[in-house]
């Protein structure tokens, strides 16, 4: 058959096809596509190619035209307390430690319920929804309210399985957390949108006895573990005097480091720690806002990448950032980076889109399933308007992202393929939800204002 016989080809038929100005995969070499479009059925990626192409080998049943807009992976939140946002403002300008002992425990031991979580959540991830964040890594109490939350948003999360040693409402001590944490990861356990870790919550909170329960529960379930570590000075020195090391060295000796490890903040971190966690493969989920907010300081984030620490960045919880915007905490880690190496060149913009989307992939362990544009992924993507006069002219959309853009440049946000947010409305949530949720807690927690 000669090429002037061959049949025409057939179009494929495809759910989605998003036709975009700019693609940004977020892959090894720093692609920067034009002109492009990602196709997207049964809620993957099945292709990235070439608009003019696209038009020729796939019918859409539904096409987006986004000809001003850069798409790029959703970005991913890795530390936050989703349930914090009805507490944002409640305790500003303390040190971590006040903070906690003398405003959010009284607060949380006082206010939080099942419900408080689920309705806070809600609210959290309608935020982080508007601003880009397609999933995020979670550790607070009833972690299954918070499941339920994302569930119902059509976000992706990753709960943590929260222990302490003391009680609250949640739990009575660490066995009950543990025991509560399981219930919430085998009733979430087939869900495509939902994985968790454990996620004791810090040093100075846990004992050697149930961090070695940790590392066992962990390794037995392949689960992966998320702590807060190194975030203040005080809690280098009391973990000193309570146990005669730095808590780092503690957790190493307990045999928990390890590439399931994700270590919340690591703000105070020597050289020969920093090469510790390098040698472990260990995640840094580093937080500037809320180290610069409760005054702990500024992580290391030069020597951790020189010593190819994978570093993510994370907002922390609401009560103590007091935003949830994945994109000034992406913009404040350039910065801060550049500003305390007293080198405009290192963090570029390239290397801090990838700690928002695939190095926090990595870290909790599905960067097969998300974190970049890549044929066989999820398709959680984002889309970003570049065209306001505000940010023009554009020259380079991958420092439009970084370095102009804000959350509110955000019009598209899709997970697993399904559009949940666009233009200010949600898929699945309500605006007069929201406010009826605010209605109903602010009140509560008004007479725990600092
Ligand atoms: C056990 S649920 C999580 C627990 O962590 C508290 N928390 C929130 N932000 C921080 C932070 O920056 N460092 C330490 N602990 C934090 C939160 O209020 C919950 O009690
Ligand atoms: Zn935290």
């Amino acid at each position: 058959m000669t090429k002037s016989d061959q049949l025409p080809m057939q179009a494929t038929q495809v759910e989605l096809v998003i036709e975009a100005r700019w693609v940004v995969p977020v892959d090894a070499n720093n692609t920067l596509h034009e002109f492009y479009s990602v196709v997207i059925d049964q809620q993957l990626i099945v292709d990235v190619l070439p608009t003019e192409q696209a038009r020729v080998k796939y019918t859409a049943a539904e096409l987006l035209v986004a000809d001003e807009h850069v798409l790029m992976p959703g970005l991913i939140n890795a530390h936050t307390h989703a349930a914090m946002t009805l507490m944002r403002g409640i305790a500003d300008d303390q040190p971590l430690m006040d903070w906690l002992n003398s405003h959010i425990w009284p607060a949380e031991r006082a206010i939080v319920t099942e419900r408080y979580v689920e309705d806070a959540s809600l609210l959290a991830c309608a935020e982080m929804l508007s601003g880009g964040t397609t999933c995020f890594n979670d550790m607070y109490f009833y972690p299954q309210a918070t499941a339920l939350a994302a569930n119902k948003a059509g976000m992706r999360a990753h709960l943590g399985l929260t222990v302490l040693e003391f009680p609250t409402n949640y739990a009575a001590d660490a066995d009950d957390y543990l025991q509560k944490g399981f219930e919430a990861h085998d009733s979430w356990r087939g869900n495509a949108l939902i994985s968790s870790a454990l996620a004791p919550h810090a040093p100075y909170t846990i004992s050697n006895q149930t961090f070695e329960k940790v590392l066992i529960y962990a390794e037995q379930l392949g689960l992966g573990i998320h702590t807060h570590l190194h975030e203040t000075r005080d809690e280098i020195v009391q973990g000193e005097t309570a146990h005669g090391v730095r808590p780092i060295q503690r957790i190493a000796a307990l045999g928990l480091l390890g590439p399931g490890f994700i270590a919340a903040h690591g703000v105070h971190l020597l050289p020969h720690e920093i090469d510790m966690l390098a040698e472990y493969g260990c995640h840094i989920a580093h937080c500037p806002a809320s180290n610069l907010k409760l005054g702990s300081g500024i992580a290391p984030v030069q020597a951790l990448l020189k010593n190819n620490v994978n570093v993510c960045i994370g907002t922390d919880g609401a009560a103590s950032n007091n935003r949830l915007d994945m994109f000034s905490e992406m913009r404040l880690a350039a910065l801060l980076c550049k500003g305390v190496s007293e080198d405009a060149a290192v963090l570029p913009a390239h290397q801090a889109l990838k700690m928002v989307t695939i190095n926090a992939a990595k870290a909790i362990g599905l960067d097969h399933k998300i974190g970049s544009i890549e044929v066989g992924k999820q398709a959680d993507l984002v889309a970003v308007k570049l065209s306001d006069f505000a940010i023009s002219p554009c020259y380079d959309p991958v420092s439009h992202l970084v370095y102009s853009c804000g959350r509110e440049h955000v019009t598209h946000t899709w997970v697993a393929g399904e559009l949940r947010y666009s233009n200010g409305t949600y898929a699945n949530i309500e605006p007069v939800e929201l406010k009826e949720i605010i209605q109903i807690w602010q009140p509560k927690l008004r007479q725990y204002k600092h």
